[in-house]
């Protein structure tokens, strides 16, 4: 019997890639004003290519307008209709576009199978560096969307971002700050730790995260975080299958969403899922698809979210009899 790794096979959508915020490690904002928000008709027509495909997740990655902005209502409007698009065409949305008000969480709870938004790191020294234009960074602001999304009872992925200046000991510290929020509300059902990797839009010129740290790091956040915490990793951002396969030993258990692009790091391509499998099968490791949403959060979503994730299940659970019935053949 081979142990299980998990993926989600998914596809960003992008609504802008505006962003008023600048953290300086990032390569996926662009200036207020050089980019046209996605209408509703590029959306469709972006989903409706991808209806012959594998697809089950649609992450919906954003850049963000100021909370006191006057576009603010239309930019979040636009997120909220192409998720309840995503929706209507079988698709699971799975949104991360920065904080939001409580109001906004709550109304894409409603077409949301699951959210997200990394801690990145709790110290507020990196508000002097790599954080000095970006506002949404405020720790104190994310840690109270991780508490918001436990009170709503959203299913949520958080994570860290790994290399930015932080110290050995802020990183403990950040994951301690999730273990504590995650024993009050539960909602957490996955960490990413994801090395900061440079890129060739980006400002910030450190060097990248020494990922040969990585697997003390996953086996240290396996003892600090609670069990019912998967820790993910983004196996394109970690260089060679010898430290993927250390990783997994050191506890990570899932690969994260493998689509086309990886819109945050464009320039580290995302790994096929038939790739991966391959070089992970040897080492007695079986990777499989899953959803975006954990099946311990089910009943946290609405009827009408639970129906479209039952119909999706199918798919999965047919896809595996599919390969059980090819395996037989081929003996
Ligand atoms: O392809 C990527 N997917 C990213 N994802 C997608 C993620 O792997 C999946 O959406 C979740 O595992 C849900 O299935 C994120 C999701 C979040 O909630 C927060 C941050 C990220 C970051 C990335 C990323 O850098 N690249
Ligand atoms: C969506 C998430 O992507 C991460 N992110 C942003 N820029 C980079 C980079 N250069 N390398 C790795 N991860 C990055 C941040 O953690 C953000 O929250
Ligand atoms: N702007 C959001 C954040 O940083 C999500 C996309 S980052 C490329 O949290
Ligand atoms: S990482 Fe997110 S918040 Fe920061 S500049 Fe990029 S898009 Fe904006």
């Amino acid at each position: 019997m081979s142990h299980k790794i998990t993926y989600s096979p998914a596809y960003t959508i992008v609504p802008t890639y505006e962003c008023f915020n600048r953290c300086s490690y990032c390569n996926f904002r662009v200036d207020i004003g050089k980019d046209s928000w996605l209408t509703m008709t590029e959306a469709k027509s972006v989903f409706k290519k991808l209806l012959p495909k594998e697809v089950i997740e649609i992450l919906v990655l954003s850049g963000e307008v100021h909370p006191n902005s006057a576009r603010r209502e239309d930019w979040f409007q636009r997120i909220e209709n192409i998720c309840e698009l995503a929706l209507s065409m079988g698709f699971l949305p799975h949104t991360n576009v920065g904080p939001l008000s409580l109001l906004e969480m709550e109304r894409l709870k409603g077409v949301n199978v699951s959210m997200g938004l990394m801690l990145e790191q709790l110290t507020p020294t990196l508000l002097k560096t790599v954080h000095k234009y970006a506002p949404s960074k405020r720790p104190e602001t994310r840690l109270q969307q991780l508490e918001w999304a436990g009170k709503l009872q959203i299913p949520f992925t958080t994570g860290l971002l790994l290399g930015i200046g932080e110290t050995k000991t802020d990183r403990i510290t950040s994951l301690s700050a999730i273990a504590k929020i995650q024993k009050q509300w539960g909602h957490i059902q996955e960490v990413i730790l994801q090395p900061h990797s440079l890129g060739s839009q980006q400002s910030y010129q450190n060097e990248n995260f020494p990922l040969e740290d990585l697997p003390a790091l996953i086996a240290d956040s396996r003892s600090i975080l609670p069990e019912n915490i998967t820790i993910q990793i983004p196996p394109n951002l970690i260089g060679t299958p010898e430290l993927l396969w250390a990783c997994i030993e050191a506890g990570a258990r899932d690969l994260g969403g493998i689509s086309p692009r990886d819109e945050v790091n464009p320039d580290y391509p995302h790994l096929t899922a038939k790739y991966l499998k391959t070089i992970l099968k040897p080492m007695g490791w079986e990777l499989i698809p899953r959803l975006p949403v954990y099946p311990q959060y089910y009943d946290w979503l609405s009827p009408k979210l639970q129906k479209s994730l039952k119909a999706k299940e199918n798919d999965l659970k047919n896809a595996e009899t599919m390969v059980e019935t090819s395996k037989v053949k081929e003996e």
